[in-house]
């Protein structure tokens, strides 16, 4: 048994200093290269113990710490998002984590997003309040503690950083997490550190590698212990084409050992387990050699957990980043199972009607899943890759089931070209973004505001009450269509209603009304106008001086009342009170008297809404 190295994961906002922080640290380790250098894996650092023990001063003696771990394993994180959720058996793949924001702007959409992987992770995390030399007045001292830094400044200074930390501190409890300065922290089981930084300057940051060894010591004990001879875990970074080499497999070993002649599997994007034999593994030469000989990578013979390595094998087109390695020299069918039951792990629960996702890898595939899963939106189908033909169909056929799960929403991968063109011809929505949490709160949204919009429409579709007279010595043609000069005596009366008589009876539908030669789709009270009734005929059907009114169903009548009644004036109400009194008259006595609740409309489908109408 071997004690490996704690991997870290530094995740947060854009431009909030992820790069920067990272390159300090290697900045500075490479600094000081009497203390031993760091090891450059692949898409991973490694910081040796006597660097940090150098960087941090005696603060790892006052925290009382023992010098057990061999350093620390930070993963490259900047510029793909899909890191922040590479995972391993049984949780994240890093085993700690630095939740690093701009002070200046505290939380940012990819900081919730971070923070809610963290939570459903359950990865123990120091928070970076970073960029403190932006604060105003600051006075900076390269590469100093923050305990030292911090007494160099003016009071006013000190004041504003604490306002600034305590806002975070704020946020971060009402995301369910009790917070405080390091140095004012109380009990580091229950609360979740934050130390002030500056990537730029390196002030803190002897303190955040501090508190990183301090919550290794405190939380992983175990899960740190490894078996040095054991066959390798480890978890794909990429598959990517390498000069020279053909395609290549960058992944992080976690556990056990990998040697030039293992047989390895792996899952692929449609989750089947490949098996295939390693060509050579890589790893990066140091910088001087690279400089001289222009390659980038040598061959090794064996490597051990914790490490990052380029492995050369054939076979590996399919591979899926994210997917678990593991070696598979004799028992293959128990590796195979092992691998397959990962995929399991990841526990999508689609349901036959819900919306499509699809992701870039099974880890942002999974917090995706686990995302929608917490807002109750049913899943149809998770898959991994871009988005194809196929995909379009499957949404257009959940659109045709319901409008709001014609939707494919997508994390980091493409639309292929030939699901562009078929994606025009459908009315079905894709949602993309770089944020996890912003594609859920995106869908969302829309989701309401379709609702809203199909509430406008059927708010707009209700027939007004309206009632007009037939005007003296003003018929202009008695049939086919009937026309006829009239006074709009109340309400707004729109093209296409149907009139009828005081005595119930269909007079004709409005075809169209004129005045002074232009055509009006809606005339309202006071107003005259030349009014063609198609199917009605003069002197049997209407005579002049008629009253005729706006024709409604018993069911448009209560949705007035519901939704529309306060809106109406006083002469629609008696319109609405007099067409009632036709009805119950010549239809039914109970006629507009027990009321339906408009609400029900939400809930009517396509058919009985017609009816409805
Ligand atoms: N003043 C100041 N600027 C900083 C600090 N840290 C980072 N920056 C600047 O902020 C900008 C963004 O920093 P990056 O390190 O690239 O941020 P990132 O989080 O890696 O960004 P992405 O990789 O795009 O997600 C750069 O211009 C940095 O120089 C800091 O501590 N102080």
């Amino acid at each position: 048994m071997k004690t490996r190295s704690p991997i870290v994961s530094v995740l947060g906002h854009v431009d909030h200093g992820k790069t920067t922080l990272l390159d300090h640290i290697r900045g500075s380790t490479i600094a000081s290269k009497e203390a031993g250098g760091i090891t450059q894996h692949i898409g991973a650092t490694e910081i040796p113990m006597d660097v940090i023990s150098s960087i941090c001063g005696g603060f790892l003696e006052k925290m009382n710490i023992q010098e057990q771990l061999p350093g620390l394993f930070f993963i490259d994180t900047p510029g793909h998002e899909a890191f922040t959720t590479l995972r391993k058996r049984g949780g994240s793949l890093a085993d700690l984590a630095i939740l690093i924001m701009d002070v200046t702007e505290g939380f940012k959409p990819q900081t919730y997003e971070a923070l809610n992987i963290l939570k459903s992770s359950k990865t123990p995390f120091v928070v970076a309040a970073n960029k403190i030399d932006k604060i105003p007045g600051w006075n900076s001292t390269k590469g100093e503690c923050f305990s030292k830094a911090v007494q160099n400044q003016h009071k006013n200074v000190v004041f504003d950083l604490d306002q600034k930390i305590y806002e975070i501190v704020g946020t971060l409890h009402e995301e369910g997490f009790e917070s405080e300065r390091f140095d004012r922290v109380s009990n580091f089981a229950s609360q979740i550190t934050i130390v002030p930084i500056s990537a730029y300057t390196g002030e803190g940051l002897p303190e955040l590698l501090t508190m990183l060894l301090g919550l290794a010591y405190q939380y992983l004990n175990e899960q740190l212990q490894i078996e040095e001879d054991a066959p390798a875990s480890g978890t794909v970074l990429e598959v990517k084409e390498e000069k020279g080499l053909g395609l290549t497999i960058d992944t992080i070993l976690y556990d056990g050992v990998l040697n030039k002649d293992d047989r390895i599997m792996m899952l692929t994007k449609e989750n089947k387990v490949i098996s295939t034999k390693i060509r050579s593994l890589l790893k990066p030469k140091p910088l001087e050699e690279i400089r001289e000989s222009k390659t980038m990578f040598e061959d090794t013979n064996q490597i051990v957990a914790a490490a990052g390595v380029k492995i050369v094998a054939p076979h590996v087109d399919d591979v899926v980043s994210g997917s678990p390695l593991k070696v598979a020299n004799d028992d293959n069918i128990r590796v195979e199972d092992e691998l397959l039951s990962e995929v399991d792990n990841i526990r999508i629960q689609t349901n036959d009607i819900g919306i499509l996702v699809k992701a870039d890898t099974l880890g942002s595939l999974e917090a995706l899943v686990n995302i929608l899963d917490s807002k109750d939106i049913p899943i149809k189908s998770a898959e991994i890759g871009d988005i194809s033909r196929r995909d379009i169909i499957n949404a257009s056929i959940m659109y045709e089931e319901d409008e709001k799960y014609g939707v494919i929403i997508a994390f980091n991968v493409n639309i292929l070209p030939s699901a562009e063109d078929e994606l025009n011809d459908q009315n079905i929505m894709v949602f993309q973004d770089r944020v996890i949490y912003q594609l859920t709160e995106d869908y969302l949204n829309w989701v309401n505001s379709a609702k809203e919009r199909q509430k406008k429409a059927k708010l707009a579709s209700i027939i007004r009450p309206s009632k007009i007279r037939i005007m003296p010595k003003l018929v202009f043609r008695h049939s086919k269509p009937a026309i006829a000069g009239v006074e709009i005596m109340s309400g707004i009366i729109e093209k296409g209603v149907t009139l009828i008589n005081d005595k119930g009876h269909v007079v004709g539908r409005v075809e169209s009304m004129e005045d002074n030669g232009e055509n009006l789709p809606k005339v309202s009270r006071g107003s005259q106008v030349a009014m063609a009734i198609g199917d009605a005929v003069f002197e049997k059907d209407f005579e002049e001086g008629d009253v005729l009114y706006v024709d409604m169903s018993e069911r448009n009548f209560f949705a007035i009342n519901n939704e529309l009644k306060d809106k109406l004036l006083d002469d629609e109400i008696l319109t609405m009170e007099e067409l009632q009194e036709i009805k119950q008259e010549t239809e039914d006595s109970n006629w507009g008297v027990i009321n339906t609740d408009w609400s029900e409309l939400d809930t009517l489908d396509e058919d009985e809404y017609e009816d409805f109408y």
